[in-house]
């Protein structure tokens, strides 16, 4: 059984406030400096450990490799007696299923195709240093007060090898990120709606359908981030 830090513990001087996340690699939680200054805490699984040794670290390492102010900061790694994980940056802000979800939130196009242009940039920096994310949904990304977005959660994320881990992936991630964006002004005209795939359903034009079918690679494909930087310049025109 993995140790569950309590609240006011302590790890690597920093004071546990409480558990924000348990998945199956590990468990999250929120802590403080003595100034008071918020951090992530990722404590790795005992399990994932033995199983894994290396993969568990991969989030970690690539963290590490990405200096940017659109991804949270790894601070440091650490080992105890029986646990092992790692620190980082707490970002503050809500994330997109917050937003969607629990705001009910209703996306505008104009903030769809802001929201569109700025994970582009996301993706152009992680590609740029050959990393593919490989998990960009809406719980992974979290709007700063200032509007910025940063993406989070690196658990799944590779280097690409072009074999295995192609950074294709992450544009049928945009497609699927932006279509749960344009549902957010979505009401079914009937209670019994018949069943119909999102481009027939969604209220969208032309270009946006090709634009979004294309990222998901289901008419034609794009072969590389500059000409979808073009075409979202193009769609973000027309309004
Ligand atoms: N750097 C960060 N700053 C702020 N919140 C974060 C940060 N990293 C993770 N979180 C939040 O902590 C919670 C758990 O994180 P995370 O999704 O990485 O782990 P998890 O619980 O194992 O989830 P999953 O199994 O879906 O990957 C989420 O609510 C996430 O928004």
């Amino acid at each position: 059984m993995d140790k569950h830090y309590e609240r006011g513990e302590q790890i690597n001087n920093y004071t546990i406030i409480k558990i924000i996340g348990e998945g199956r690699y590990g468990i999250v939680y929120l802590a403080q400096d003595k100034d008071l200054n918020k951090v992530v805490i990722k404590q790795l699984k005992e399990d994932m450990l033995e199983k894994y040794p290396k993969k568990v670290f991969y989030e970690a390492n690539i963290m590490q490799n990405l200096n940017n102010p659109q991804f949270p900061k790894l601070i440091s790694t650490f080992k105890n007696n029986n646990t092992q994980g790692y620190i980082m940056e707490y970002i503050e802000g809500n994330n997109f299923e917050d937003l969607v979800v629990r705001h009910e939130y209703e996306f505008s196009r104009k903030e769809i195709y802001t929201i569109a242009n700025q994970l582009i940039s996301i993706m152009k920096i992680l590609h740029e240093n050959n990393i593919v994310h490989r998990d960009i949904r809406l719980p992974n990304v979290i709007v700063r007060k200032n509007g910025e977005l940063v993406l989070i959660d690196f658990g799944l994320a590779r280097y690409i090898d072009n074999k295995r881990y192609l950074k294709e992936i992450d544009y049928w991630y945009l497609s699927d990120f932006l279509i749960h964006l344009y549902y957010t002004s979505y009401y079914p005209e009937s209670e019994i709606d018949e069943e119909k795939p999102w481009f027939e359903e969604l209220d969208l034009n032309q270009y946006e359908r090709t634009f979004l079918k294309k990222l998901m690679g289901m008419d034609g494909e794009y072969n590389n981030i500059e000409e979808i930087e073009n075409d979202l310049k193009i769609i973000s025109s027309l309004i």
